[in-house]
């Protein structure tokens, strides 16, 4: 691999300093908005120049991407690297170019009271986005939606014909999110010129490309451009405080009708802000938690502006609320457990690509299992997946990807206003998901490192002004005396991998030493801590007796042995488990991982391990003795 160009470096400097503006809601149709999907094949063209700036240099953008050289279909959403056979794809670091034709209706040009824009759910890493060969918005960061309002383009160019162009730069750097670093090999003897290789500090494959669809989608020109919901309870009535945000329009009339799930109105109000009030509330309430879980009412938003056209918004609200005390975490006032997984976007071919039928068949199988939450470790996954938790009562630990920042660069002020801003992107898009239950901004960091102090509390306390209706935690991997961001979090969130890492193959230990480190923890903070992530790779059918590591005996040994002890200390101030990994998962390739890491209790196609079988065992006898279950959860498996 080559040296990539400078500007990869450069310019992911310059966006971090631009303040946050406008709101980022989910795309939908209603009587005033269409939505229109690209997704499908789109032209492909990786800039395999030694500096990777062939495609600026030429402008690639500025004609057909066929024009400028050979290109290949692929598809989208999908993450490019698995799609050919060439190692050179999988392994390319650097620019790609992506490019789609699309027509958009006629009558959304002629219309001027129509305004269009164009949506990337995501593209990892860093983005540039021309339509017809006008550069319309560039965005840093893998996991969260950017759009441009590209009404004005459209008009001025070529009417209703939209050549959409996307060049995506993977390259990860000291001040991304998730930092990497960028390793010349300078030793002729060994490396050619320009050598170099990307560094993390995650084990997860670094998949690139465009991650979710790409969404052209209409509303009129004064528009709803931001709702934000905040919800609570007080006997019988259900209380939801809105707050509208219209653009567009100096004087917007706006409605707000919340209707319940047989459609009956059940509390209207006029005006961007305001509460409703709901008599009767049905609670939104986590799955195996109560007999009617996840509950969503409808809220409808209609915004009229001056000259009388009307924009329509419908948000799913839940009605809910979350607090934690010393030992508890508490959803609708009721203690709750955390009895879950840690997941990946991650499956064969697409990589990180959006896919229904793989996020259909997670959910039932997390279900099966008798999972009740779930941490997206460890970036924000597709807004599909946060709606799929909000209607089936899966409580999610919302995860930035603030991943592996191990090294002391990463804690400098480029670093942390970035940090900032990419929490700031993640409340704005998550904030109004019932099954958002807690904030975690960053998973097993260099806590212990002199910066980490200012740092964390810089960043919760931002994450807190953001939003004050929920926790905020981060996940550390760093021995308790020495973590110096624990001070700041609500929840103690834990990572330990006992007789893997440390003591391999000594599962007796594991009782002694959970116990030590939940009782270090607890003894210095008195906050309530989930095991956020415990495990051991298993790969699928490897068998021995007595256990020996890799094998599915010694996985489900090591989860027994932690087991024991959550069992002791949830009756104490243990407020959740979540297993390390849902399924196995692709990595860079190491010494370490054997095609990827294994400590999935489901293999990568879903198939479970015999670890899976006893997490079902357990989480279902766990939601038998807490939660209130439907007649049909009573006995699932008979
Ligand atoms: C070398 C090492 C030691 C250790 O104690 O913990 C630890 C944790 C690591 O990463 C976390 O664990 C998972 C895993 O290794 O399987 C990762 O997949 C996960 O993303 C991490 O949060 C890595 C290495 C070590």
């Amino acid at each position: 691999m080559r040296k990539p160009a400078k500007r990869v470096f450069l310019a992911a400097l310059c966006s971090v300093c631009q303040a946050l503006q406008g709101g980022m809601l989910f795309p939908t149709e209603s009587p005033s908005r269409e939505v229109k999907d690209a997704s499908g094949l789109w032209s492909f063209r990786a800039d395999l120049s030694p500096e990777r700036s062939r495609g600026f240099e030429q402008q690639w953008y500025r004609k057909p991407l066929a024009e400028t050289g050979p290109v290949i279909d692929m598809p989208v959403p999908s993450s490019f690297n698995d799609i050919t056979q060439d190692a050179k794809i999988r392994d390319f670091i650097g620019w790609v170019w992506y490019e789609k034709d699309v027509w958009v209706p006629a009558r959304w040009i002629q219309d001027r009271g129509t305004r269009i824009v164009l949506r990337v759910g995501s593209a990892h890493y860093y983005s540039v986005l021309w339509v017809n060969g006008v550069k319309v918005a560039e965005h840093v960061g893998g996991h969260l939606p950017f759009e441009a309002d590209i009404s004005g383009v459209l008009r001025q160019t070529s009417g209703s014909a939209c050549r959409i162009t996307i060049a995506v730069n993977n390259t990860l750097t000291l001040e991304t999110l998730p930092p990497g670093t960028i390793q010349y090999m300078n030793d002729r003897s060994r490396y050619p010129a320009g050598y170099f290789v990307q560094n993390t500090n995650f084990d997860f494959f670094n998949y690139a490309g465009i991650h979710r669809s790409v969404l052209v989608y209409t509303t009129p020109k004064a528009h709803i451009d931001d709702i934000t919901v905040e919800t609570t309870f007080s006997d019988n009535i259900g209380l939801v405080s809105f707050n509208v945000s219209v653009l567009g329009s100096s004087k917007p009339a706006v409605k707000v009708t919340l209707s319940a799930q047989d459609g009956r109105c059940v509390a209207s109000a006029d005006g961007s802000r305001g509460v409703l009030k709901v008599t009767d509330v049905n609670l939104w309430w986590p799955y195996l938690m109560h007999e009617n879980p996840a509950y969503l009412y409808s809220m409808e938003v209609q915004a009229t502006a001056e000259d009388g056209q009307t924009d329509v918004y419908t948000l799913a609200v839940g009605i809910r609320t979350v607090k934690v005390t010393s030992t508890q975490f508490l959803i609708n006032n009721k203690p709750f457990y955390f009895h879950g997984v840690n997941k990946h976007e991650d499956a064969d071919i697409r990589g990180k690509g959006f896919d229904w039928p793989l996020v259909v068949k997670d959910f039932n199988l997390m279900k099966w299992m008798g999972v009740n939450s779930f941490r997206p470790s460890h970036y924000p996954y597709a807004e599909e997946i946060l709606q799929m938790a909000d209607r089936h009562g899966i409580v999610i630990i919302d995860e930035c990807p603030g991943v592996g920042i191990r090294d002391i660069r990463s804690f400098g002020n480029v670093s942390l206003a970035h940090h900032l801003t990419v929490m700031e992107e993640l409340v704005r898009r998550d904030k109004n998901h019932p099954s958002v239950v807690m904030w975690s901004v960053a998973n097993e960091p260099a806590s212990e490192m002199p910066p980490a102090g200012f740092y964390f509390k810089e960043l919760v306390s931002h994450t807190k002004s953001l939003d004050s209706s929920r926790p905020v935690t981060y996940i550390t991997a760093s021995n308790y005396a020495r973590d110096l961001g624990a001070p700041y979090v609500d929840v103690i969130c834990v990572n330990s991998y006992l007789s893997w890492y440390h003591d391999p193959g000594h599962t007796e230990l594991i009782s002694l030493q959970l116990n030590t480190q939940f009782d270090d923890w607890y003894g210095k903070y008195q906050k309530p801590i989930i095991q956020s992530e415990y495990g051991a790779d298993a790969v699928p059918g490897l068998h021995s007796d007595p256990p020996m590591m890799f094998t599915e005996e010694y996985q489900t040994t090591v989860l027994q042995n932690y087991h024991n002890v959550f069992d002791q200390k949830r009756k104490e101030f243990v407020i959740g488990e979540l297993i390390w990994n849902f399924a196995d998962f692709m990595t860079t390739q190491t010494i370490t991982r054997v095609v990827g890491n294994k400590k999935g209790i489901f293999t990568r196609q879903r198939q479970p391990k015999s670890g899976a079988f006893l997490l079902r065992e357990r989480y279902w006898r766990i939601a038998n003795e807490t939660g209130v279950l439907p007649t049909w959860a009573r006995y699932p498996c008979l």
